[in-house]
């Protein structure tokens, strides 16, 4: 599929915890890049009118920056991307379930606030941060995913906070920079952190969010998902 389309999404989701999300966004939809890693999630589209009512609805997201700057002599990465380290082993995005009765995206920073020590009176999602959403009929589960940028110099200042956050060294054991860029050997970097394991749907939440924001180009992450494990 090369073809690039408009979403046109609006709506009102009312979870059978009483969960409100108001939809109102019209976003780019983008070619999804083929990845054979499996899970049972299926890109949405709320245009079409599937009862979601009864699915338990979470919200995850990704803080990022763009950068043009050189780590080491070889690589430029493009940005700066957040991911975290869970109390289960598997890395993932901050975010959650939100609370009965309580708004999506009030919830979705206060999760941030919670697992990251994110400072709401700096920065914040809001429903422009959104970037798509996936369902999973055998989990019952519809995952919502946003994108909240910031310069690299406030990025560094979030990182700092990380460890005084309430879930430090219990639901997270760390923040991550995922390494955008791979190295001459053609596996480490990038390829080299795809084979560790993901949380939900969060590997594929990274691949089409990099693609999306044109951190990676999709020859970049399709070298990436066919490159092959090297002694390290
Ligand atoms: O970063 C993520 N991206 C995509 N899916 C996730 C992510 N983190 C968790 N999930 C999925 O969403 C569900 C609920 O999210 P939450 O963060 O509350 O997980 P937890 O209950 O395992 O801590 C999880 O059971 C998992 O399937």
């Amino acid at each position: 599929m090369n073809t690039t389309f408009k979403l046109l999404i609006s709506g009102r989701i009312l979870t059978k915890s009483g969960l409100v999300h108001n939809f109102k966004y019209s976003s780019t939809a983008w070619p999804f890049v083929k990845d054979t890693y499996i899970n049972d999630f299926k890109v949405i589209d709320y245009s079409k009118k599937y009862d979601y009512s009864k699915s338990t609805h979470a919200f995850h997201c990704m803080v990022y920056a763009r950068m043009n700057e050189q780590t080491f002599t070889i690589q430029r990465p493009r940005g700066c991307v957040l991911m975290q380290m869970r109390f289960d082993g598997y890395l993932g995005f901050p975010g959650g379930l939100v609370d009965p009765g309580e708004d999506a995206i009030h919830g979705l920073n206060r999760e941030l606030e919670e697992e990251m020590n994110l400072d709401l009176t700096k920065h914040k999602v809001t429903e422009k941060d959104f970037i798509f959403s996936q369902h999973s009929s055998s989990r019952n589960l519809t995952l919502h995913f946003y994108a909240l940028e910031t310069t690299l110099p406030e990025l560094e200042k979030i990182e700092a906070r990380v460890q005084l956050a309430k879930d430090y060294g219990s639901e997270v054991l760390g923040i991550v920079r995922v390494p955008l860029y791979t190295m001459r050997d053609g596996f480490r970097g990038f390829p080299a952190f795809l084979t560790h394991a993901f949380i939900g749907s969060a590997r594929e939440q990274l691949l089409h969010t990099l693609q999306h924001l044109k951190l990676l180009t999709p020859e970049e992450i399709s070298d990436a998902l066919a490159a092959k494990p090297h002694k390290g």
